[in-house]
């Protein structure tokens, strides 16, 4: 495989929500907005194609990519605690971010720590936690992988497609 050969999206799976109401949390990142925010959308549009209801997708967001699995953390453990009939608790929960190298050992930092965290989230709250978070040595590689690439013949993938439907299908397996 030549130069930067973008992942181009994992099979779909043939997930059904066969009456499923699903309630989905998506937290992300405010650094990066620019290219976090379109990988947002990707995720919510594939949600909705998937028969989850826009009212049962739940967004918030935080500073940065360090801050999301605290937040994750604490929100889904706020919907059991506060689980009632109007307001069940989050069958599935998305974490977006965008790490791009700089000129320190910033990066591997946060990027270890986000990712190994957010693992534990999911495996703690029992609710499955999808990493979304693209850690990426340029710019240009972070475009591409929101569908936003510089290259007019080739935008690139948008990786939220492929979160939205790993969360539904992650959050079916729990049911
Ligand atoms: N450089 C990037 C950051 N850095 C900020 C940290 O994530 C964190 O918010 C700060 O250290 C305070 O705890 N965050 C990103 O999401 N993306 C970056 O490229
Ligand atoms: C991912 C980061 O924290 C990075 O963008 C910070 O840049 P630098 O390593 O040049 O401080």
């Amino acid at each position: 495989m030549g130069g930067d050969d973008f992942h181009k999206g994992v099979k779909e799976p043939s997930v059904k929500l066969n009456g499923y109401r699903l309630r989905i949390l998506i937290v992300h990142t405010r650094w990066n907005s620019e290219i976090v925010d379109p990988l947002v959308e990707g995720t919510i549009t594939a949600l909705l194609q998937y028969g989850v209801q826009r009212d049962n997708i739940v967004v918030k967001d935080v500073p940065g990519a360090f801050e999301l699995p605290g937040a994750a953390q604490r929100l889904i453990k706020q919907a059991q605690y506060l689980s009632s009939a109007d307001s069940p608790p989050f069958n599935a929960a998305v974490c977006i971010g965008v790490l791009i190298k700089g000129s320190t050992m910033h990066f591997e930092y946060i990027a270890d720590a986000t990712a190994n965290d957010i693992m534990r989230v999911g495996l703690e709250t029992d609710v499955p936690v999808i990493f979304g978070v693209l850690t990426c040595l340029t710019e240009e590689q972070a475009m591409q992988r929101a569908g936003i690439g510089r290259n007019e013949y080739d935008r690139g993938h948008n990786h939220g497609a492929d979160w939205g439907a790993a969360a539904v299908e992650m959050a079916l397996l729990q049911l």
